[in-house]
């Protein structure tokens, strides 16, 4: 099993390996960096679960719950999905970390049990990618050119906004926000799916552009915009007082990713009954259709294909979320020079 950990913190990306099949999880722990000699980088202390959860913790096919337990631990149930043998495996991950003296030294033991395979107990320290190197010389070029102006990412559904919308304002001392959680917020803490089943479309619409219009004047933040922010024309007046990046991720990589986590909070995809990955991949090429157009008007585009086609991929999903973090701060660099 192949285990991703990401410290956010850090920015360190970490491949735990054993033998046997691969399947392929992130998990974003954060926490305090040296928070004085003897204690603890990234412990649960003074956290609870669910800010852990929804703060911190990112799988790639989703999380069904995620607990702490006492001293330093937590405890994330998911499923993961095994991509060469298309089956779910049930595990439990529990990450264990450990206290440490000094900084960046985050030991991590990980025990990981599933249904189909023995227990095993994987312990490995944090080290730093090339990757990681990369990403920060990246941004430290870049923060400067970009005068505090905020970064807007937009992209289809699933094409990893978030995912990438949180390493660039990590690197570059940013905040980060997500303009359907903001959304939400102005609705009562109403979920998207609810407020288009309650409201409807027009009513999301209209608040999207209201989000956008407040974002607009604030400085140094990165945010990742919903799918369909790119269809209102009045949204690119706020979009483009900033820098606009369109994440380009091919549909049937969407559709993969989206089948994995359900369709249930993405209102526009949501279907009941069928083969879900070609039903998600339908729905993604009509909107598409309708909005492709619409997404050229972004600063930068970052195409996944053209990554994987300068790293020699031949599957954009080897492409890892740093790795498009660092090419959008390269198609930022360019755009800025011009
Ligand atoms: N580079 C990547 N490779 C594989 N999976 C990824 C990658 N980046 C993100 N993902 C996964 O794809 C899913 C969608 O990612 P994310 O939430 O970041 O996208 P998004 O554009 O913000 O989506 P939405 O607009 O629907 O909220 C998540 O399950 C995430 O873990
Ligand atoms: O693509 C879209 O139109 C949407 C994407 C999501 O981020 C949400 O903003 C909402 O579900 C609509």
């Amino acid at each position: 099993m192949c285990i991703m950990l990401y410290k956010i913190t850090e920015l360190r990306e970490l491949t735990l390996k054993s033998k046997g099949f691969c399947d392929v999880v992130a998990v974003v722990i954060t926490g305090e960096e040296d928070v004085g000699g003897g204690s603890t980088v990234a412990g649960t202390q003074g956290m609870d679960a669910k800010a852990l959860h929804s703060l911190h913790l990112r799988t790639w096919v989703g999380s069904d719950s995620m607990f702490t337990t006492p001293s330093n631990s937590m405890r994330l149930c998911t499923r993961f999905e095994n991509k060469r043998r298309v089956n779910m495996l049930k595990c439990n991950l529990e990450l264990t970390i450990k206290p440490v003296i000094g900084r960046r030294a985050a030991g991590l033991k990980v025990s990981c049990t599933s249904q189909n395979s023995p227990a095993s107990i994987l312990e490995s320290e944090t080290s730093t990618t090339e990757e990681d190197l990369v990403l920060k010389k990246k941004s430290e070029e870049v923060e400067p050119c970009l005068s505090g102006r905020c970064i807007y990412l937009v992209g289809m559904m699933g094409s990893g906004k978030t995912t990438i919308g949180h390493i660039l304002s990590e690197v570059l001392g940013y905040s980060f926000f997500d303009s359907d959680k903001l959304i939400e917020q102005s609705v009562g803490g109403t979920a998207v799916a609810d407020i288009f089943k309650l409201h409807g479309e027009a009513f999301f619409r209209h608040n999207e552009t209201e989000v956008l219009h407040k974002l607009s004047s604030m400085r140094r933040l990165v945010i990742s915009t919903g799918g369909g922010a790119v269809i209102r024309p009045i949204n690119w007046k706020y979009m483009h007082k900033g820098i606009s990046v369109f994440i380009d991720v091919p549909l049937d990589a969407l559709a993969q990713r989206i089948t994995a986590v359900g369709t249930k909070s993405r209102p526009l995809l949501h279907h009941e009954s069928g083969d879900a990955y070609t039903q998600t991949l339908n729905r993604l090429s009509k909107l598409w259709e309708e909005r492709s157009e619409a997404y050229t008007n972004a600063h930068v585009r970052v195409s996944l294909e053209c990554i994987a086609a300068k790293l020699g991929h031949g599957d954009v999903c080897c492409i890892s979320p740093t790795q498009i973090a660092i090419e959008a701060l390269i198609q930022i660099e360019e755009y800025l020079k011009k």
